[in-house]
């Protein structure tokens, strides 16, 4: 599906499928599950999901002879620390907005983890004190002027680089690369359970799954806490992706976002998320972090207790990585 798009590799491969025997057992054994490793999926700086979507768009931007990637996300923005990955990767300087997407308890929240490998990376980070939104904003809009001003060339590049028109390329890249790992394992997943915000995951999967029919069982599991505008966008993103690469119709129906455990707030973990991460950290050694996989590993979990996935099912959990924002939440974990 995706011959005719440049490619420019920043990740070692296909990434693996490993099955999660102990945490399976530990939900009753009647649903195998699995996880298929998208974050640990390159050396670029821990790497993640926004790394299969760039692979896409570094080719666009290098081809506009821009010389900066611009680019915005919360002050933990795993997103902007793979952008700022990429820039140093290829040569290009990196301008980054860091919002306020979090309210936060934690005296370094803007001094550790993605934000403090950005800056090690030689980003230019701008702290603005804007609330969360997953739409374009003015901010990231000026930052791009601001860029112009002084004599550069940016390169825009959305939030989670979801909207931006090669945005859903990777994920049906994922679906794809799932279906060759299928044939090798010898059956093929029932579900498959990912962390949605900004939307381009979620639908990059939509269309590489519609391919054998299976897009319906892509799992969404909302972290943006604003679901009626991610769920729009993940259909809007499906729909250009689609057309662009010659796939299925994806209608409404065909995005399944669950939203019941997004709360209390958009990077705000609840109780039952702190729960989520440290049953998967203590039973398979799999680091999840408080804003995006913690909420789709809560999911999950919360899925197969109510019987969701019927018995005998295989499903495949994405991990899309994040973890690196858990050191902006050690108040959270003092006792553990
Ligand atoms: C670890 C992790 N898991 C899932 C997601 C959701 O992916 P989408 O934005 O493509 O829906 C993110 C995104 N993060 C954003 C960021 O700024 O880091 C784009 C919001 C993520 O980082």
């Amino acid at each position: 599906m995706l011959s005719k798009f440049e490619r420019y590799p920043l990740t070692f491969g296909p990434t693996p499928i490993e099955p999660l025997p102990r945490l399976s057992a530990h939900l009753g054994g009647q649903v195998e599950l699995f996880a298929k490793r998208e974050d640990c999926n390159s050396g670029l700086a821990f790497g993640g999901n926004k790394l299969r979507k760039l692979e896409y768009i570094v080719p666009d931007a290098i081809a506009s002879g821009a010389d900066t990637l611009v680019s915005i996300g919360g002050v933990q923005s795993n997103h902007t620390r793979m952008v700022a990955a990429t820039a140093a990767k290829i040569g290009m300087k990196c301008r980054l907005v860091q919002e306020s997407w979090v309210p936060h308890d934690d005296a370094v929240y803007d001094r550790v983890g993605n934000i403090l490998m950005s800056r090690v990376m030689g980003a230019h980070v701008e702290l603005v004190d804007e609330g969360f939104d997953i739409g374009i904003r003015a901010s990231w809009e000026k930052a791009l002027e601001d860029v112009k001003a002084k004599g550069g060339k940016p390169y825009p590049i959305p939030a989670g680089a979801s909207v931006h028109k090669f945005g859903g390329l990777g994920y049906v890249g994922f679906a794809e690369e799932v279906r060759a790992q299928e044939e090798q394992l010898g059956f093929k997943f029932d579900y498959i359970v990912v962390c949605t915000v900004t939307g381009s995951t979620h639908a990059g999967m939509v269309v590489g799954f519609a391919k054998d029919g299976r897009q319906r069982n892509v799992i969404g599991i909302d972290a943006s806490f604003t679901p009626a505008q991610t769920k729009a966008q993940v259909l809007d993103i499906a729909q250009k992706t689609s057309a662009l690469v010659g796939g299925k119709d994806i209608v409404a129906d065909d995005i399944v976002l669950n939203e019941d455990y997004a709360y209390p707030v958009y990077g705000v973990p609840s109780k039952e998320t702190i729960e989520a991460i440290r049953l998967s950290a203590r039973l398979e050694g799999m680091m999840t972090d408080p804003v995006y996989e913690g909420k789709s590993m809560q999911g999950m979990i919360d899925l197969v207790k109510k019987g969701f996935f019927p018995a005998g099912s295989k499903v495949l959990y994405a991990h899309l990585g994040g973890v690196p924002a858990i050191n902006g939440y050690s108040y959270t974990f003092r006792n553990g």
